[in-house]
C-alpha cells in the first residue's frame, strides 16, 4: 500500500466507483470524477452511489467531484472509467490538465469505430508523452464493492506503472497480477462482451450444460483465432482478462452484456432492451467492429456472425442456431478446443 499517491478515477458509473472506493480504502488519497455536479454532490455526502452501487457505503477517504482539474492535476495515477463512446473525449480534456509524470490506465472494455481502436490505443494516441496500461479481468462491480475476493490484470509496457497500479489496489480481497501483453489483455476484455449476448440468449431460449459448455469453448476458439490474426498472443485469452472473464460474463446475469442477450432471446427488440437497460452494455458496438474486422480479415468467427445476422440482419436466433450446428464441415476440426 502506498500513501504518498494520489489518485483520479474518472467515471462515476459502477466500475469507476468500485476502483475508487478500493484504492481509497487502502489508504490512498483518491479523486472520483463524475460529470454531473449534483451526482457527485449527492455521492460525497451520502457516501453512497445511489445510480450505480445503491446499498454500498464508500470510504470515507473518497473524494468525489465534478472538479475535473482538482481530480487530475494533482494525481500519479488516472484511470479512466469511461464507456468506449465516449472515452476518447475525456481523454482529450484531461490532455493539458495532466502532470508531466501521471501515468494513466484505461478500465473500459471496448473498441472505437474508428480504425479498430482499443482504448489504451486512445490514450497512446490523445497522450503520447504519458505511460499508459490497461486494467481488465472477471470483475463485476457490484462484487468487488461487495469484497469479495477478486483477481484482475494489470497490463503495461511500463514497469513502473504495473508496480503503482499493484500497490494501490491490492487487497485482501483483490488480487492483481501483470502481464505485459497490454493489446492480448484489453483485446479479450472486449471481445468477451460478444459472447456474454450470445450465452445470455441461450439461456433465455433454455440451453442446458451441455449447450453451455459448447457455447464457451467455441467462443473461447473463435477469440484466439481472431486474437492470432490480430498478431496478438492468443496464449493470453487463457488467463484472467481472457478465459476468466468469459467464464464470468457468459453465466452470470449481473453482466448487462449478459442480460441484453437474455432479454433478446425472451423476443424484446434490441433498442427497447437498451434504453432499459440504463447502462452500458459494450458488446453490441463490439459485435458490430468485430464482424467487420473479421469479414477484412476472413477470420471464421461463425459465432459473431450468428449473432450480428440475429441483431441486425433481422435472422431468426432458430436458423442460425441450426447453421451454427450444421455449418461449415471442413472447420469442424478441433483447434484450441473446438470451434
Ligand atoms: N461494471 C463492471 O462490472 C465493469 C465494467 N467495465 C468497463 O468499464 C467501462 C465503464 O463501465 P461502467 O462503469 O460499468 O459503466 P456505467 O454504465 O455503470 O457508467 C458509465 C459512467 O460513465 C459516465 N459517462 C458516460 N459518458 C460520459 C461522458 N461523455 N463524460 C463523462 N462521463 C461519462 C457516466 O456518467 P453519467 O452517470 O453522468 O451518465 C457513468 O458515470 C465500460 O467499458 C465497461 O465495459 C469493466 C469491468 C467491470
Ligand atoms: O466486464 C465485466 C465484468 O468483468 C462487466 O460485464 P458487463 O459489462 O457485461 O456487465
Amino acid at each position: 500500500m502506498t500513501q504518498k499517491l494520489t489518485v483520479a478515477v474518472l467515471g462515476g458509473g459502477s466500475f469507476g466507483t468500485a476502483i475508487a472506493n478500493i484504492i481509497a480504502e487502502n489508504g490512498v488519497r483518491t479523486f472520483l470524477w463524475m460529470r454531473d455536479s449534483a451526482s457527485a454532490t449527492e455521492t460525497q455526502s451520502t457516501r453512497e452511489n445511489r445510480r450505480y452501487l445503491p446499498g454500498q457505503r464508500l470510504a470515507d477517504g473518497l473524494e468525489v467531484t465534478s472538479d475535473l482539474t482538482r481530480a487530475v492535476s494533482d494525481s500519479d495515477l488516472v484511470f479512466v472509467s469511461i464507456p468506449s463512446h465516449s472515452f476518447r473525449a475525456v481523454t482529450r480534456q484531461i490532455a493539458p490538465l495532466l502532470r508531466k509524470e501521471a501515468m494513466v490506465i484505461s478500465t473500459a472494455k471496448g473498441i472505437e469505430p474508428e480504425g479498430f481502436t482499443l482504448m489504451s490505443q486512445v490514450l497512446e494516441q490523445e497522450l503520447p508523452d504519458h505511460a499508459i496500461g490497461v486494467l481488465s479481468g472477471p470483475n463485476f462491480a457490484k462484487e468487488i464493492v461487495a469484497r469479495q475476493q477478486t483477481g484482475t490484470v494489470v497490463a503495461s509496457e511500463s514497469e513502473a506503472l504495473i508496480q503503482q497500479v499493484q500497490s494501490c489496489l491490492r487487497s485482501e480481497t483483490f488480487r492483481v497480477y501483470a502481464n505485459p501483453d497490454r493489446y492480448g489483455v484489453e483485446l479479450g476484455g472486449a471481445l468477451k462482451n460478444i459472447y456474454a449476448i450470445v450465452c445470455g440468449m441461450a439461456a433465455a431460449l433454455g440451453a442446458g450444460h451441455n449447450t453451455q459448455a459448447m457455447l464457451l469453448t467455441r467462443s473461447l476458439a473463435e477469440m484466439g483465432r481472431f486474437a492470432a490474426a490480430m498478431g496478438a498472443n492468443p496464449m493470453t485469452f487463457l488467463g484472467l482478462a481472457g478465459v476468466g472473464d468469459l467464464i464470468l460474463t457468459c453465466t452470470s446475469d449481473l453482466s448487462r452484456n449478459y442480460r441484453v442477450g437474455y432479454a433478446l432471446g425472451q423476443g424484446q427488440p434490441l433498442e427497447e432492451v437498451i434504453q432499459g437497460l440504463g447502462q452500458v452494455a459494450e458488446g453490441v458496438n463490439t459485435l458490430r467492429q468485430v464482424k467487420q474486422k473479421a469479414d477484412e480479415l476472413g477470420v471464421y468467427m461463425p459465432l459473431v456472425s450468428g449473432l450480428f445476422a440475429v441483431l441486425f440482419e433481422g435472422e431468426a436466433i432458430a436458423d442460425v442456431a441450426r447453421k451454427l450446428m450444421l455449418g461449415e464441415q471442413n472447420h469442424d476440426v478441433e483447434y484450441m478446443g473446438a470451434d
